[in-house]
């Protein structure tokens, strides 16, 4: 079932071998000093206006200070993440012609991605792969699979409730309209990538995913126990912890953009775990392609764009250079 990496990307490993003397730092290094703030939202359902406030206050500095935090008490039952982690795992399981040529899920084109076909070297590689689902593709999910798109329907629903606050609380202070989430993150211009990470014999020289930030105004992130998603902080990459309790939040580009750097889009990845498979899923939330970012406090650093405009000049970035440029490429 697992996707047949060093068969396909023969040559890196090859070349790997024979430059093998230059090995740049080891993947490993990393810091476990920093604890990323862990915010309870039960605070924000309280009656009295200080305790509000004061969740309120951390949600911002957190996505300022670090653009990552974890939350508990959330409002997504851990009944629902824990069957979707199952069906996830299920669907992974297929052999691997029926994920890659058979598109088992029968989802849109290209939605099971594996590897990364532009890799001219062992470090642009991911060893891991993935089910990218727009949520316009749920209702195509065969019925042979109900109950994993049953699964993405619940969770989805309430990912977007939880990610609409989030983004709410943080634009507040931005002077951006109070309905402007409502208006241009409707459910289904979102999207849910579930990750998996098959044990990988390589693991000190290829990443599981290489370091990116992310395209959507925010994104949740379930991870299951194994570890291995590290984020940049300070000059070097912090490893986040597993926390069953809670839910991970991390800022993206378009909330950089609107927030005119308050908040920041954090650039993160993913180590490629040794011995066994790690899981993971993230709700991207994403508003529709005519959505204009534009920031409210001045003056802006930014152009102001479509995330039509941005998802196009990512694609063109890629296509040209390999990597990803994002939300600098539109700095006045
Ligand atoms: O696997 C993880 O913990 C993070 C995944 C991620 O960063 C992504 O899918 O963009
Ligand atoms: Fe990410």
């Amino acid at each position: 079932m697992d996707p047949p990496f060093q068969e396909k990307y023969k040559s890196l490993f090859n070349d790997y071998t024979m430059v093998s003397n230059d090995k740049d730092e080891n993947l490993m290094n990393s810091s476990d000093g920093w604890e990323l703030p862990l915010i309870d939202l039960q605070r924000l359902t309280l009656k009295d206006p200080d305790i509000r406030e004061k969740c309120v206050e951390e949600i911002r500095r957190a996505a300022s200070e670090w653009g990552f935090f974890q939350v508990i008490n959330h409002g997504i039952p851990q009944g629902m993440l824990k069957s979707l982690q199952n069906e996830q795992r299920k669907a992974f399981q297929h052999p691997f012609s029926k994920k890659a040529e058979d598109n088992v899920l029968n989802l849109s084109a290209n939605s099971y991605r594996w590897g990364n076909p532009r890799a001219t070297c062992l470090r642009q590689l991911a060893w891991s792969e993935a089910f990218h689902v727009p949520l316009t593709d749920i209702s195509r999910i065969c019925d042979e699979h109900k109950t994993l798109s049953a699964s993405i329907e619940d969770f989805a629903a309430t990912a977007n409730t939880l990610a609409q606050g989030m983004a709410e609380i943080l634009a507040e202070n931005l002077g951006v309209s109070s309905t402007f989430f409502q208006e241009n993150c409707p459910e289904e211009t979102s999207y849910l990538r579930m990750n998996r990470y098959p044990p990988c014999p390589f693991s000190s020289e290829v990443f599981g995913l290489v370091p990116h930030t992310d395209s959507s105004f925010l994104t949740v992130v379930n991870q299951d126990q194994i570890g291995g998603l590290q984020l940049w902080k300070n000059g070097r990459w912090i490893n986040v912890k597993p926390n069953p309790e809670a839910l991970l939040i991390n800022i993206g580009d378009l909330f950089q953009a609107l927030s005119n750097d308050v908040y920041k889009s954090i650039k993160h990845r993913v180590l490629a775990p040794q011995q066994v498979e790690r899981l993971s899923f993230a709700f991207f939330y994403c508003p529709t392609y005519e959505t204009v970012i534009k920031s409210c406090i001045k003056p802006s650093m930014y152009r102001e764009f479509t995330f039509r405009e941005f998802m196009m000049q990512i694609q063109r970035d890629l296509k040209a250079t390999g990597d990803k440029v994002g939300v600098s490429r539109f700095l006045l």
